[in-house]
């Protein structure tokens, strides 16, 4: 049984703008008031975990001891596979202090350019979301989605942030960078969890059906 989520506010314990406007948008069915840990003025916890639910922990649970308020934390990723899983829990370090997402495509496409991936199907990888709900007492809930892919080159698309741009998810024409965000999302409260597309709406709809009812 999952902990249900029975306040007004939560935090969004993120300090990354693209993921606290998807997340905004999941959770704007429920009627939740949202307030960004950059909001409060949180400081940015260091994430020392080994896996994305680990530092996804660490980072609600310092926001909800930090505010005294239920927070919720993202942390993602993009998995290549003939990189060996790269950058894997460090894909917002390869894009350096100053977030250079250009750069950061930009460098993993010279690793696949190096081992010689040229076919799509040398370049499979997906995008991983584990999504911590964290309350001040200490009481984690923590799922995880992935979407499969193929990484493009050159990007494509202006929309969504990060790495949307390379990001073909499966089945679909459009990179993440050419959808608008409804149809990156896939998902509504409404319609069944299949539905949802991208590793966040998917982490999202596990997450919702234990702890949020609208
Ligand atoms: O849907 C996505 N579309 C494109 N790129 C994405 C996505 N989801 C994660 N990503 C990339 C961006 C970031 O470089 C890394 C997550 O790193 P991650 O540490 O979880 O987030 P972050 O440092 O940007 O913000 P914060 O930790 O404050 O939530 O993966
Ligand atoms: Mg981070």
């Amino acid at each position: 049984m999952r902990r249900r989520f029975e306040g007004r506010r939560l935090v969004i314990a993120s300090h990354n703008e693209g993921k606290v406007r998807e997340i905004g948008e999941l959770l704007a069915p429920f009627g939740v008031e949202t307030v960004s840990a950059g909001e409060l003025g949180l400081p940015e916890p260091e994430e020392t975990g080994s896996t994305f639910e680990a530092n996804a922990e660490l980072k609600a649970l310092a926001a909800a001891t930090g505010s005294g308020l239920p927070a919720l934390a993202d942390d993602s990723g993009l998995e290549v596979d003939a990189l060996g899983g790269a950058p894997g829990i460090h894909t917002a370090r390869w894009a350096g202090p100053e977030r250079d997402f250009a750069m950061a495509m930009r460098n993993v496409e010279e690793k696949l350019q190096a081992k010689g991936a040229t076919s799509p199907d040398g370049r499979t990888g997906r995008f991983v979301a584990a999504l911590a709900l964290a309350w001040p007492d200490g009481h984690v809930e923590t799922v995880r989605g992935e979407v499969e892919g193929t990484l493009v080159w050159p990007p494509r698309g202006e929309r969504g942030f990060g790495y949307d741009p390379v990001f073909l998810p499966e089945g679909m024409e459009r990179t993440f960078g050419e959808m608008p965000s409804e149809e990156k999302h896939g998902w509504t409260p409404d319609k069944p969890k299949s539905q949802a597309l991208s590793h966040r709406a998917r982490a999202f709809a596990e997450l919702v059906e234990g702890c949020f009812v609208r």
